[in-house]
């Protein structure tokens, strides 16, 4: 109890201290891609859940798709590129034939939430490695029917979590685009939106490649054709999964590697009040390495010492697309029983909050009258979960399924009751979630990107829970710094050009008006 009025105080007395301290941004400070942290103002965010109303961004993109662009969306976490891409995805169904939109990931969490497929099996090229000839990838491509009709007919092209590409692969495939569609121009003349944050996770790379990627090239926007592969690079600046300008502006600083030092020693005492934290069950606990999670989820699970009941995953489909069906986020088999923390992952309900990254506590069991049939295979003991969410709503789960698109297509589907454990999870998986309450220990993290991702999954400091932070764990690549840095110069040499426009317009107008 102690505990948590620590915390509470400490989050309370920061948000009056960062308010206080931060007055309005000037016009300067949001274009001037020198002054730090300026990409974000309080004013610019809203409360979550509200109805979607376009930032001035979002809808440069939208119209820049709807001339037919190709755009790369970039920004932090909750700046909308997601909803935004959703969005861009119906539009480009309305507009194109079928098989000529594909909506691809890097991973396959984030590629089941487009409903899309992941980009290597859109692009079948298999496993690829930095030495592979690119020539090999086209025939690799040329023995699979499916996938040169793929790169034959697309017409538009969706890849999200862009962190994740390697920069060998997004050149292989540039070039396989254009071999395969028999046209000259960069990607073939494919339409192009890409979306993702260079500051989040980056390429998983082999031991080999990241010898070579090391000292040459790995993020995707280091590739030759990256800059001419798009029309417009756009950063989203308005954040809104928080609506509090000292987590925004922390957050921020922690992602661009540019803390300010008072915020590093907050996020240092808040460490101070976890003890209470290992015992409240409704915290999700956010692990780098997935080996602590399954312990953690496993653990948790037998300590309640209840019956279990095992909801397996039934799979159909063709051959390989099968396969790809375990990388999604709903796993192959799911143990519950009555105690167990869950997350939902599927939207059900969203205008009663019922949506992906729901949490809640299962309280029993129904008999699954009229759904036997949906059950088969699924559950022996032909039951269903009922969930009383965190929001005070129950609801008994029935299966769910997930659908692996080629194109219009349906080429595999998998069946499954749309929860997993939610005691612990993986850094990796959260990647792209909202939770509303987050427990993590950032002594452990690795790599580029990880305390950043595991930070803003929440949207307030109050839901934050650190057992342990330390600040050299918080590490940013220089070369996805320079890359913005080159991006925010481009932004505002565009800005100083509309102004120069105005102004001349202005002497114009004024000169006009004089004359007359
Ligand atoms: N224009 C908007 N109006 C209202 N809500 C919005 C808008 N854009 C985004 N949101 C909401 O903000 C939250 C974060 O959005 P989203 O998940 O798309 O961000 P993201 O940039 O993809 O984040 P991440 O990089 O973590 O994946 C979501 O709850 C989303 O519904």
């Amino acid at each position: 109890m102690k505990v948590f009025n620590f915390k509470a105080v400490a989050a309370a007395a920061y948000r009056t201290f960062s308010s206080k301290r931060v007055a309005k941004p000037s016009a300067w400070a949001l274009t001037n891609p020198k002054t730090k942290n300026t990409n974000t103002t309080v004013e610019q965010c809203r409360t979550p859940m509200s109805k979607i109303e376009w930032s001035e961004e979002q809808k440069q993109v939208l119209s820049s798709v709807s001339e037919g662009k190709s755009v790369f969306i970039t920004g932090s976490a909750g700046t909308g590129k997601t909803l935004l891409l959703e969005e861009i995805i119906k539009f480009l169904n309305r507009l194109h034939t079928p098989y000529g939109v594909y909506v691809t990931a890097s991973t396959g969490v984030a590629a089941c939430a487009l409903k899309g497929q992941t980009l290597h099996s859109f692009a079948g090229i298999g496993i690829i490695f930095s030495d592979d000839d690119p020539q090999l990838l086209v025939e690799r491509v040329l023995s699979n029917q499916g996938a040169c009709r793929r790169w034959r007919k697309v017409e538009a092209l969706v890849i999200d979590e862009i962190s994740m590409v390697s920069a060998k692969l997004f050149e292989s495939l540039e070039f396989v685009a254009r071999e395969m569609r028999g046209v000259d121009e960069t990607w073939g003349g494919i339409q192009l939106v890409v979306s993702g944050d260079f500051f989040q996770l980056p390429p998983v790379v082999s031991n080999k490649d990241y010898c070579c990627s090391s000292q040459g090239v790995m993020y995707a926007f280091e590739a030759e054709c990256w800059n001419r592969s798009f029309d417009l690079q756009v950063e989203l600046t308005r954040v809104f999964r928080q609506s509090d300008y000292g987590l925004t502006r922390l957050l921020e600083g922690i992602r661009r590697g540019e803390s300010d030092p008072q915020d590093l020693e907050f996020l240092e005492n808040l460490c101070l009040g976890s003890s209470e934290c290992d015992h409240d069950p409704s915290i999700v606990q956010l692990f780098p390495l997935n080996k602590d999670v399954e312990r953690v989820n496993d653990e948790r699970l037998r300590s309640l010492q209840k019956d279990v009941v095992v909801y397996r995953a039934v799979d159909s489909g063709k051959g390989h697309w099968k396969g790809n069906l375990r990388y999604g986020i709903v796993p192959d088999e799911i143990s519950l029983c009555e105690g167990a923390r869950v997350m939902l992952v599927k939207n059900l309900d969203t205008e009663h909050g019922l949506v992906n990254g729901a949490t809640g506590v299962v309280v029993g069991f129904s008999w699954s009258l009229g759904e036997e049939e949906h059950l088969s295979g699924i559950c022996n003991d032909k039951v269903l979960p009922v969930v009383k969410f965190d929001g005070g709503k129950f609801l008994t789960i029935k299966p769910a399924k997930w659908h692996l698109m080629d194109g219009p297509e349906v080429v595999a589907c998998r069946k499954q009751i749309p929860l997993i454990l939610a005691w612990a999870m993986s850094i990796h998986k959260c990647q792209g979630m909202t939770l509303e309450r987050v427990h993590t220990d950032l002594s452990r993290a690795f790599g580029c990107g990880m305390v950043y991702v595991a930070l803003s999954r929440v949207r307030s400091l109050e839901g934050l829970h650190l057992s342990a932070f330390n600040r050299s764990k918080i590490k940013v690549d220089q070369r996805v710094s320079r890359f913005y840095r080159s991006l925010a110069s481009e932004k505002s040499k565009e800005v100083m050009v509309v102004d120069r426009r105005r102004e001349k317009v202005a002497t114009e107008v004024a000169v006009v008006s004089q004359e007359k």
